[in-house]
């Protein structure tokens, strides 16, 4: 921030926004101390999310390869209808739905946020237990994404599973959280693994290279990353 704040180069990132904020009056005001802790909170939340699901989309679509011929599919089809060279449109994305529904299923199964943290404000009765004031409870997801009830077959790669209408509204969605803590990067994360997915199914082939470690608990890892054999289709 010391550097930037010297520096008589503009930037385009949100570093320079924030600071930006400074100079304008009507701007609310934050602290060094504010501006720090959110831009780490950002790249930490925005990135190992990100990642990790794209990773496991390649690995989960290249042991399924039935949904990795839908997914083909719905991308080439959006493809077919533009030029080599143009890009995806907001239209195109919102089209995606089978590439939503593999993004879902992956997070689901690789349980990508383990669980999320809230503390009670007041004491409060749940299913005849008293919280206390003041404690720490941690909703563990993993419970919640294995639950057989909810997901039939739990421990199965199933996309198909999401394509019901308005899965993601049901109370029991909580892959990107709920309340007033809910994901701010949720549209923003889907987008960039769709369009990942988008360029990488249409222009490639891959296999994956023997003896990779997916580690599964707590949540999904792959310690010396996912090695993969690429080609051009
Ligand atoms: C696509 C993968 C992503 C997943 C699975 C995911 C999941 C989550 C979950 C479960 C929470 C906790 C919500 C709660 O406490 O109820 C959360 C919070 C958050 N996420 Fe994401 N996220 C993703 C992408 C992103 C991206 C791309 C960004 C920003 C660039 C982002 C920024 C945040 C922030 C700032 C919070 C804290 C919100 C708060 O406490 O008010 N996330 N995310």
């Amino acid at each position: 921030m010391e550097d930037r704040r010297a520096s008589k180069e503009s930037h385009t990132d949100m570093l320079d926004a924030l600071l930006k904020n400074e100079e304008d009056p009507s701007k609310f005001k934050m602290t060094d101390d504010q501006i720090f802790d959110l831009l780490l909170a950002i790249l930490y939340a925005g990135y190992e999310t990100v990642s990790t699901t794209s990773m496991m989309t390649v690995k989960y679509l290249y042991d399924h390869p039935k949904a990795l011929q839908k997914l083909r599919e719905e991308h080439s089809a959006i493809r077919n209808a533009k030029g080599p060279d143009d890009p995806i449109s907001w239209d195109d994305y919102k089209s995606m739905e089978f590439t939503r529904a593999v993004i879902y299923e992956t997070m689901r199964l690789s349980t990508i946020v383990n669980g999320v943290l809230r503390k009670t404000t007041e004491d409060m009765e749940l299913n005849g237990y008293l919280i206390p004031k003041g404690w720490k409870i941690y909703v563990y997801m993993r419970e919640i994404n294995y639950d057989p009830i909810l997901y039939p077959d739990p421990y199965t790669f199933n996309p198909w599973r999401w394509l019901e209408k308005n899965t993601d509204a049901h109370r029991y969605f909580l892959l990107f959280g709920g309340g007033t803590r809910h994901c701010p990067g949720k549209e923003l994360g889907t987008v960039e693994i769709a369009v990942f997915l988008h360029y990488f199914v249409t222009r490639y082939r891959w296999e994956e290279i023997d003896g990779n470690k997916i580690l599964k608990f707590p949540r999904v890892e792959a310690p010396n990353g996912l090695r993969i054999r690429i080609w051009e289709r």
